[in-house]
């Protein structure tokens, strides 16, 4: 344990902030020249240039794929995306009120119960559970948003690439290309960084030798904050709040956000889709995933969106110097594209899936079980009485 020289009291790093816990090969964050690395490709390359596809496969593989390789991947990631009965009845007697959020960590869990190798951890074992999740999520997700709309389940289309499919399957009707673009550049962003709460809980989990789906369904959990994945959804809200009106200018939709924030942050608020916990002088994907919101607000002809998303962020700049997190362009993207703001969420474990499953298969390889010390700070040592 390290302790303080002077008072020998032990160093406590509230939130484990600065603590270097394990090393890791799937993602670099490097704050300091505000880039991150997949398997030491950069995102924003990826991110251009690839499927969402190619890129799990580079998280598990730590290679992208040959034209063979790609051609057996995607065969087996299409040949996974109907959703299981069984699933989309449990998903069923869910209350549509309940939050999405819940509903992916339920499916997790019973995707788990119900798998053929639920016991088995090896490293095939759980390669074949991490494409499977990966396929049959965008299912899960598509499918938990047309029942609460009142609309029946799509089926997959297996001539669609990833992000497309999941888009026919949450909407019915095939995206356009700019739009599947935008949608393949979010899942790529949102797939992984490194030790963030989410994928640190599944390592946790891995590290006592439980099984991945518990792994998964346990980070779905810790993703589900505000203070983490849940700020995406977070930030439609502060838009909605804010008031998103299709007859206003970009302008008139700036003052009126920066009005906003100037009220929140006097009032001491914690602005979601602000500040990060790594970097400090911006999230290094926030300028791809703002290009794509740019070109989705150009789609859908929604300028005053790009005025709230200004104004905030100039306000919040000015007031406090703190930049946005992916989370911020996300949020507004996902909403342009007619998605429900608490699927936004989903979305972000759709992805983060990859990730997860990366550090599980990681974690295995060099397992030490993940138990830190606490100072014990409560009363001291008394007698019962009895
Ligand atoms: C994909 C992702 O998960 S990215 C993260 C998504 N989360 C959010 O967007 C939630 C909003 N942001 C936050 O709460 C924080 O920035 C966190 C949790 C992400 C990182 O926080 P930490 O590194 O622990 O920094 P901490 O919360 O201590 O903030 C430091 C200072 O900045 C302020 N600050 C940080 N973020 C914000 C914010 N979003 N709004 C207002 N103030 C903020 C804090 O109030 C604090 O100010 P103080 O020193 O005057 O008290
Ligand atoms: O790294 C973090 O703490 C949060 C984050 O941006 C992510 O998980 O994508």
């Amino acid at each position: 344990m390290s302790t303080d020289a002077t008072t020998e009291a032990p160093q406590i790093r509230k939130g484990l902030a600065g603590v270097v816990v394990d090393t890791t090969k799937i993602s670099k964050v490097n704050a300091e020249t505000n880039s991150l690395l997949y398997r030491g490709y950069p995102v924003q390359e990826l991110a251009a240039h690839c499927s969402f596809e190619e890129v799990a496969y580079l998280l598990w593989n730590s290679e992208l794929p040959d034209a063979d390789q790609l051609r057996d991947f995607t065969a087996a990631e299409r040949g996974g995306r109907a959703l299981d009965p069984v699933v989309k009845s449990v998903i069923d007697s869910l209350p549509v009120e309940a939050h999405p959020m819940d509903v992916c960590r339920t499916a997790a869990s019973v995707i788990g119960a119900r798998h053929r190798l639920a016991e088995d951890s090896s490293p095939e074992a759980n390669l074949a559970k991490a494409l499977e999740l990966f396929a049959a999520f965008p299912a899960v997700v598509a499918y938990d948003q047309r029942r609460r709309r009142g609309q029946d389940l799509v089926e997959p289309r297996d001539d669609l690439g990833y992000a497309a499919n999941f888009l026919w399957m949450s909407f019915g009707e095939e995206a356009a290309p700019e739009v599947v673009d935008a949608f393949n550049v979010s899942m790529i962003l949102y797939a992984e960084h490194s030790f963030n709460a989410s994928t640190f809980t599944a390592r946790v989990i891995t590290s006592t030798l439980s099984d991945l789906h518990s792994a998964v369904t346990g980070a779905i959990g810790a993703l589900k904050g505000p203070l983490h994945g849940g700020a995406n959804e977070a930030v439609m809200h502060t838009f909605e709040q804010i008031g998103i009106r299709t007859d206003e200018s970009r302008e008139e939709a700036a003052a009126r956000a920066r009005t906003w924030m100037e009220q929140a942050l006097a009032e001491k608020k914690k602005v979601m889709g602000f500040g990060h916990r790594v970097y400090k002088h911006g999230d290094s994907r926030v300028p791809t995933m703002k290009a794509a919101l740019d070109k989705m607000i150009e789609h859908y002809g929604r300028p005053e969106i790009l005025g709230l998303y200004d104004g905030l962020e100039t306000a919040m700049a000015e007031a406090k110097d703190i930049k946005p997190n992916l989370d911020y362009p996300a949020g507004p993207t996902y909403h342009l594209m007619g998605f429900d703001t608490d699927m936004f969420t989903p979305l972000f474990v759709a992805s983060r899936i990859t990730g997860w499953t990366a550090h599980i298969m990681e974690q295995l390889e060099s397992n030490s079980l993940i138990r830190p010390l606490s100072e014990y700070n409560g009363p001291g040592q008394r007698a019962l009485g009895r």
